[in-house]
């Protein structure tokens, strides 16, 4: 099935063409007034998963996503990353139903980051809907687990991050898990950079923050919960590497101590599924904290109510135009259809969040080839052995 042809939910239409002044538009249905804190919702609980390339971010939510299902827990699945080929589990919403980023970059002749961070954006612009979708669903959502692109800067440094990230954190507890790929940071040079991004991701966003230690089947966790405890044992790591970045290495040790004092760690493996009842009992943790410090804070106005500030929202908004005509992209854009998968994490109906004029259902393979939703019995059969 050819979805240009098909004129489907994913289909790059230039009659969908967007103005800035769409994307305003957009925007401010994002605003939330004086009046949001009724719409606060305690649950579902927002887990975002980010971490470098290859730390086993997708794998982990699968693995969530098994535990969800075995424990009866309802569970709501987010894909935001454009560019992935194969997602090994079922997203109630995916970023890949409403844009298409090699489109983007065909059709603005730009490299596959800018159209990955283009797609993106374009997607932040619609998010109102996502916010929607899942508002209309909260009593019966314990969960929602949302996967980031692998370019962690595209979700951690960008505007339309913070636009998606502030979203969600202004209307649900919201907390970031920052997964870290363990044998990999084995070498304290390593493990200080993702302890670095980690920081700045913390630093960013405000939000509780939880270390997730990933491929404990490969090697343990514990020798990074030592370095974090005690320098000296870190400086001895440090001393082995023989870097001629270390004294830098041992002078940002020193100065995450901080940091490292207000985290919540756990070790996983995505792979054997070790840890996973740890890692919820450390969410839910992190859940109440945002609930006692992030939103107390937030109802107090002690700490800046993000979508409530016309100036950061226009700040915002400049941002995401700048990055944007950066990438070509600022009239770029598309048909949004949101949609939820049924059959997946929950059995929730399709058509509340869909902006579309049919059921159509498909979905991009490894060889980009458009299949509607029949491989869903496929992913069921992939997805219960690995649950086992
Ligand atoms: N041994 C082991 N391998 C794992 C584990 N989790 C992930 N992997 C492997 O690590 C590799 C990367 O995993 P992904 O889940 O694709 O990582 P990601 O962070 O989503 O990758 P990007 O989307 O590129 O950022 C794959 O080969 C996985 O099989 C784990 O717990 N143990």
């Amino acid at each position: 099935m050819d979805i240009e042809e098909d004129g489907s939910c994913m289909q790059m239409d230039t009659d969908d063409l967007i103005t800035n002044g769409d994307i305003s538009e957009s925007m401010g249905k994002l605003i939330i007034d004086e009046s949001s804190s009724s719409t606060f919702k305690k649950k579902p609980v927002i887990i975002f998963l980010v971490g470098m390339e290859g730390s086993g971010k997708t794998t982990f939510l699968r693995r969530l996503v098994c535990y969800t299902q075995a424990w009866n827990i309802s569970g709501y699945v987010i894909n935001l990353d454009p560019a992935v080929t194969n997602l090994p589990f079922g997203a109630n919403i995916d970023i890949r139903d409403t844009v298409r980023y090699k489109e983007v970059m065909k059709q603005y002749n730009i490299r596959a980051n800018s159209a990955i961070l283009t797609s993106f954006n374009l997607f932040a612009t619609k998010f109102d809907e996502v916010i929607s979708a899942i508002k209309n669903r909260a009593d019966q959502l314990d969960y929602v687990l949302v996967d980031t692109p692998g370019q962690i800067d595209i979700f951690t440094l960008s505007a339309s991050g913070a636009i998606i990230t502030e979203a969600f954190a202004s209307t649900f507890p919201t907390v970031v898990t920052y997964v870290v790929d363990t044998p990999r940071s084995q070498s304290p040079t390593t493990f200080i950079n993702n302890m670095l991004y980690a920081c700045s991701i913390l630093n960013k966003t405000g939000l509780p923050l939880v270390l997730a230690f990933n491929k404990t089947d490969v090697a343990q966790h514990q020798f990074a919960f030592q370095w974090m405890k005690d320098f000296e044992v870190f400086r001895a790591a440090l001393a082995s590497e023989n870097s001629y970045t270390s004294n830098l290495t041992q002078s940002l040790s020193l100065f995450l101590e901080e940091f490292y004092k207000n985290l919540r760690t756990v070790g996983v493996s995505a792979v054997s599924g070790a840890g996973i009842d740890g890692f919820f009992q450390t969410i839910n943790a992190s859940a109440n904290e945002y609930l006692e410090i992030y939103r107390s804070d937030l109802d107090k106005g002690q700490i800046e109510k993000p979508r409530l500030v016309d100036e950061r929202c226009k700040e915002y908004m400049d941002k995401l135009r700048k990055e944007m005509e950066k990438t070509k992209g600022d009239m770029v854009a598309l048909s949004t259809s949101l949609k939820d998968r049924e059959g997946n994490t929950m059995n929730m109906s399709v058509k509340e969040c869909v902006e579309g004029d049919d059921d159509f259902f498909g979905r991009y393979t490894d060889d980009e080839e458009f299949t509607d939703g029949d491989e869903d019995g496929d992913e069921d059969e992939a997805l219960a052995s690995f649950c086992t």
